[in-house]
C-alpha cells in the first residue's frame, strides 16, 4: 500500500481527479482503480480522471479516463481543468500547447477572470439522424433540439439513444438542446459515465457547431451555451461543412487536494 496525493478540479460543475504523473507511478490500465476512485460512494467522487504526464515536443500530455474507468477519447472540460492544474504546479505559463487523445490542443489562460480558452479540433463532418445531428468534437456527439428541457428527461432519453443499435458497440455522448437568449440551454447524457452530468465541453462544442450549420451562420461565430452547472462559450470559424478555429472557453477551478491510500 502506497499513499497518493491526488487534486479535484471542477468545470462548470464536470469534475475530475487529477494526478501529477510525471513519474510514471499511476498504473495506466487499472480499470477497477479509476472506477473505484471516481464512485462517489466509495471513493473521491468524479466524472472522470486525468493523469498529467511527461511527453516529448509538449508541455505535458493528458490521459483522460471515463468514471468507468476506461480510458477515454477528448474531454473539453477536462482539457480545460488540467490546464489550470499544470499552471498551479508550475509547469506552463500564460499559454500551453499539450497533447490528447485527439492530438495536439494549445489553451490560454485568462487568469483574472478564472477562464480558460482551449483550441479543439477542426470538425469536417456533420452526419444527419432525422432531424438529429452526429459530430464529433474530440468525442462523439449526438445533438437533439428538444422543447421544455428543464423537464425533459435526460437520462432515459439519453441513455435510450446512447444503447441503440447504432450506437451501442462504441456509445455516443447525447446532447438535449434548446434556444435561450442569443444562445442555448443544454444538458447532455455522457457515455463512460452514463449519467447527464452537470456540463459537458465537446458536448457544447458540438451543439454550437450544429446550431450554426442549422442556422446557415457562416464565417465566425461566437455561441453562449449555458449548462447546469454554468456557462461556455464557443467560438469557431465556418466555411461550408469545415469548421476551423473551434474555441471551447469557460471556467476551471481547483476544488480540494487530498491522500488516498491502495
Ligand atoms: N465531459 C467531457 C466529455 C468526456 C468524454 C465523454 N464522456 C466520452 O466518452 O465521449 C467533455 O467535457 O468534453
Amino acid at each position: 500500500m502506497n499513499t497518493h496525493t491526488f487534486y479535484k478540479y471542477q468545470g462548470a460543475g464536470n469534475d475530475f481527479i487529477i494526478f501529477d504523473n510525471r513519474n510514471g507511478g499511476f498504473e495506466r490500465n487499472n480499470v477497477d482503480l479509476v472506477r473505484r476512485l471516481c464512485d462517489r460512494r466509495f471513493g473521491i467522487g468524479a466524472d472522470g480522471l486525468m493523469l498529467l504526464q511527461n511527453v516529448d515536443g509538449y508541455d505535458f500530455e493528458m490521459i483522460y479516463f471515463n468514471a468507468d474507468g476506461r480510458e477515454g477519447s477528448m474531454c473539453g472540460n477536462g482539457g480545460r481543468c488540467i490546464v489550470a492544474f499544470a499552471q498551479d504546479l508550475g509547469i506552463v505559463g500564460a499559454e500551453t500547447d499539450f497533447l490528447a487523445a485527439d492530438g495536439v490542443h494549445h489553451a490560454k489562460v485568462h487568469t483574472m477572470v478564472g477562464w480558460i480558452s482551449l483550441k479543439m479540433g477542426d470538425v469536417t463532418a456533420i452526419e444527419r439522424d432525422g432531424d438529429a445531428y452526429i459530430l464529433n468534437t474530440g468525442s462523439p456527439h449526438y445533438v437533439k433540439q428538444v422543447v421544455g428541457l428543464d423537464a425533459y428527461p435526460v437520462v432515459e432519453s439519453g441513455r435510450d439513444i446512447r444503447y441503440n443499435d447504432t450506437f451501442r458497440k462504441e456509445g455516443v455522448n447525447v446532447n438535449f438542446v434548446e434556444a435561450e437568449g442569443n444562445g442555448y440551454y443544454v444538458r447532455t447524457y455522457e457515455r463512460g459515465v452514463e449519467d447527464e452530468t452537470l456540463a459537458c465541453g465537446t458536448g457544447a462544442t458540438a451543439v454550437a457547431l450544429a446550431m450554426a450549420r442549422l442556422n446557415g451562420i457562416e464565417g465566425f461565430g461566437e455561441t453562449p451555451i449555458r449548462v447546469a452547472g454554468g456557462k461556455l462559450t464557443i467560438r469557431f470559424n465556418r466555411t461550408a461543412d469545415r469548421f476551423t478555429e473551434v474555441f471551447l472557453e469557460g471556467p476551471a477551478e481547483f476544488v480540494f487536494k487530498g491522500e488516498i491510500t491502495w
